[in-house]
């Protein structure tokens, strides 16, 4: 539905996107994921036909009516939810009987409707989420590009729009989702990662996980030895991160029963600190992680 030919984008003289080709061909929610400033809004832009690439070419092989949220969307804040959403349908030629119904649809999915007459600019930030996403998917487009809906949201929230965010796709609209909560990653089919303007990997996100090369050991009620032990942590070479979360102290590493060993030697001599236990890695480890190797291989 979407191909990219060596897209690219320079404002003035900075180089926000390299040249890159790939192609959406499955219906699916493709994520896009990465540090700020990685090109984010670029690419979705890019995608949604809301930029001109530099170089290039963006092909919508479906012919497809796009949807598109940017991140700070153009709401009519003097006008009720209906009444944006009976406007965006108009000027999307949505015929009016048909948008009628659309919209009861949409104010009963995203939970709006009880909300209807309300003024947009009296919404909070996951109901005026929630009608930008309904009014960008009124006319049923093939392709919906969301720059970062869950921003700004609370959690609570933030699982709603994910959960509008499914039912459009069971419409069969293929979604494209920036989002910096990494919890959101795991319900795209596919992410993208990227940084400084290159995608540094397109992968499910479970197989981002799974290829991962590194183990995670947890010392779990690490006290002060979180901090204390960290820049010997970091001088091992078998390690590559380790860091403090909450009260434990996380540690990526390659060779797993050594550097487990490590640990266990360490806790033996500090009264209280708890069990050594190993985790699955997770998204922010993963991601992480991938960043600082192609910061790494850049500054090589
Ligand atoms: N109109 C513009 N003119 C000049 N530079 C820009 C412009 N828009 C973006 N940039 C720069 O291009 C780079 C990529 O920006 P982009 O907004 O695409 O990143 P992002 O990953 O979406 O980050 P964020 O989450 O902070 O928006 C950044 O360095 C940004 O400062």
């Amino acid at each position: 539905m979407l191909e990219m030919k060596e897209v690219s984008k320079v404002y003035g003289r900075h180089q926000a996107l390299q040249p890159v080709s790939f192609s959406l061909e499955k219906e699916g929610i493709y994520g896009v994921v990465g540090p700020d400033g990685a090109g984010k809004t670029t690419l979705l832009r890019l995608m949604a036909g809301a930029l001109r690439p530099s170089s290039g070419e963006v092909i919508h092989t479906t012919g497809a009516k796009i949807g598109y949220v940017p991140q700070t969307f153009g709401m009519y804040e003097d006008m009720s939810i209906a009444e944006n959403l009976h406007f965006y349908g108009q000027l999307n030629g949505v015929p009016a009987p048909e948008r009628e119904k659309r919209i009861r649809e949409l104010l009963d999915r995203t939970g709006l409707a009880p909300f209807s007459d309300r003024l947009a600019g009296a919404l909070s930030g996951g109901m005026k989420q929630k009608l930008a996403i309904a009014t960008a998917v009124l006319h049923r487009p093939g392709l919906v590009v969301l720059d970062e809906p869950t921003n700004g949201v609370d959690p609570v929230s933030r699982q709603e729009v994910w959960e509008i965010v499914r039912s459009v796709l069971r419409e069969g609209t293929t979604v494209v989702i920036s989002t910096q909560y990494l919890e959101g990653a795991g319900l795209c089919d596919e992410v993208f990662l990227m940084h400084q303007g290159r995608i540094i990997g397109r992968k499910s996100p479970s197989a981002f996980v799974s290829e991962f090369p590194y183990h995670v050991w947890v010392v779990r009620d690490a006290g002060s030895v979180r901090v204390e032990w960290l820049p010997r942590l970091r001088q091992e070479p078998a390690i590559a991160e380790a860091y403090a979360r909450g009260t434990d102290l996380v540690v990526l590493c390659r060779e797993k029963e050594r550097v487990k060993e490590m640990l266990e030697t360490l806790r033996r001599d500090r009264e209280g600190v708890g069990p050594v236990e190993e985790e699955p890695a997770s998204y922010e480890d993963v991601f992480t992680q991938a960043v600082k190797e192609a910061e790494g291989r850049e500054s090589a």
